[in-house]
């Protein structure tokens, strides 16, 4: 039995393919995995017990991923599945900042009841109106899962896009229109761009990365659309420049003091992936992962280990060892087993920056003594008998 809890509500769609194998438990001491969205896990005690994190969507700037690494702690997101959602919103964002749809709806509202409104629709609406996204120039910064589906609509919409990613995938690269022009040099879009929209992930390297500098070059007429993280933009400056008319529009997906209220802003309540069909992606590629690595000990779309995947065992016993990624590793465990005169038959083993993994199928179950001998190995975080 594998017990699991939620730091968020989790889709039901994800959470029915749990098997009878799984229970919930609402103690944190007792879970082998965690299921979370964006509740953050950075002032939490991480447990003993704890094997496993998956996060229900993208971004993992809430989840401690160095400290979980260093105790043993897969952390997954779930790449794509709420790409859909915050696309159709960013392009509503455009919308909204293009013309003043919803100065437009809080006037119609104000005159609820009055026999005229019709005829007095027909004077006011040129206080509301606006201009087209067709024949504008979209900049998009960042060309992952999100920023290709942004930049991919944008072209069926008229508008001229160019995309800037230094660590573009080759599957994104695949997947973008050829329509969209790839810019070197970011600057680029910073200068000519009537429309910015930033999706990149929240990194130390990226803090701040739509900066003062940045937004002096942008056109008096710019409207930056923020869907990715808040901090990703400097803010105080971004509401300076509104104020100063230096740029025309900041849509935010992040309510915050700096921004909410302020001239120019549009700011939404984190909503981008909320929607019914990304939760249930979500949930449901989340729920795979956890079930996949629980019980075949294979790690899919981890975040701070490798993946490594040997599917289904067939070997008398399966052991997983996450380590650090050091020299001679291999031979330390591996000669436990060798002295407990166990065979491996078959073995991955990866690595990714300081940490990597092992999976092992061995042709006798595991004694006790002879896990804990692997656990004492130097450099070993963790040891999980899979069968
Ligand atoms: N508003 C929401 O509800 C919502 C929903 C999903 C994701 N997000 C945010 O959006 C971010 C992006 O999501 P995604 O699914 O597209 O992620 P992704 O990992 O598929 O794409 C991120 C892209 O950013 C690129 N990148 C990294 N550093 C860069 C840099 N300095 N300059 C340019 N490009 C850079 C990467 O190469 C990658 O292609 C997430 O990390 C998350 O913070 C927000
Ligand atoms: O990074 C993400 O996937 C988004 O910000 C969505 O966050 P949420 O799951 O809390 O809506």
């Amino acid at each position: 039995m594998f017990q699991y809890t939620c730091l968020n509500p989790i889709s039901h769609v994800g959470l029915d393919l749990l098997t009878d194998d799984y229970k919930k438990t609402d103690d944190i001491n007792a879970a082998e995995a965690v299921l979370v969205r964006s509740a953050s896990m950075h002032e939490m005690d991480l447990p003993e017990n704890l094997t496993a994190v998956a996060r229900a969507g993208a971004g993992v700037n809430n989840i401690p991923l160095d400290k979980c690494a260093e105790q043993g702690i897969v952390v997954f997101n779930t790449p794509g599945a709420n790409a859909n959602g915050v696309k159709e919103l960013v392009i509503a964002g455009m919308l909204f900042a293009a013309r003043d749809i919803r100065g437009g709806m809080e006037w119609v509202l104000s005159e609820e009841g009055n026999a005229d409104i019709a005829k007095l629709a027909e004077k006011q609406k040129k206080n509301f109106a606006g201009t087209e996204l067709s024949g504008k120039k979209l900049g998009v910064i960042g060309l992952g899962a999100i920023g290709v589906k942004v930049a991919n609509t944008a072209t069926h919409l008229g508008m001229e896009v160019l995309g800037y990613d230094p660590y573009i995938s080759v599957n994104a690269a695949w997947n973008l229109s050829r329509g969209v022009k790839h810019v070197q040099d970011v600057t680029e879009i910073y200068k000519e761009c009537d429309y910015i929209t930033v999706h990149v992930p929240l990194m130390d390297s990226t803090k701040k990365m739509i900066s003062k500098e940045a937004i002096a070059m942008m056109k008096p007429t710019a409207v930056v659309l923020n869907f990715a993280r808040d901090l990703l933009v400097d803010e105080e400056a971004m509401v300076e420049a509104l104020k100063e008319k230096k740029v025309r529009k900041y849509v935010s997906d992040f309510p915050n003091p700096t921004t909410v209220g302020k001239e120019g802003t549009i700011v939404t309540p984190h909503i981008g992936a909320s929607t019914e069909e990304s939760e249930d992606n979500c949930a449901v590629m989340a729920v795979n992962e956890i079930m996949d690595f629980l019980e075949n000990g294979n790690i899919t779309h981890s975040v701070n280990y490798p993946d490594c995947n040997m599917g289904i065992c067939q070997a008398a016993g399966r052991v997983l060892i996450l380590h650090k990624n050091e020299k001679g590793m291999i031979s330390r465990y591996t000669t436990v087993l060798g002295d407990a005169d166990i065979n491996i038959s078959d073995m991955t083993n990866k690595s990714r920056g300081e940490f990597a993994c092992t999976l092992m199928d061995v042709d006798a179950a595991l004694t006790d003594e002879v896990v804990e001998k692997l656990k004492a190995v130097d450099g070993v975080l963790r040891v999980r008998v899979i069968k």
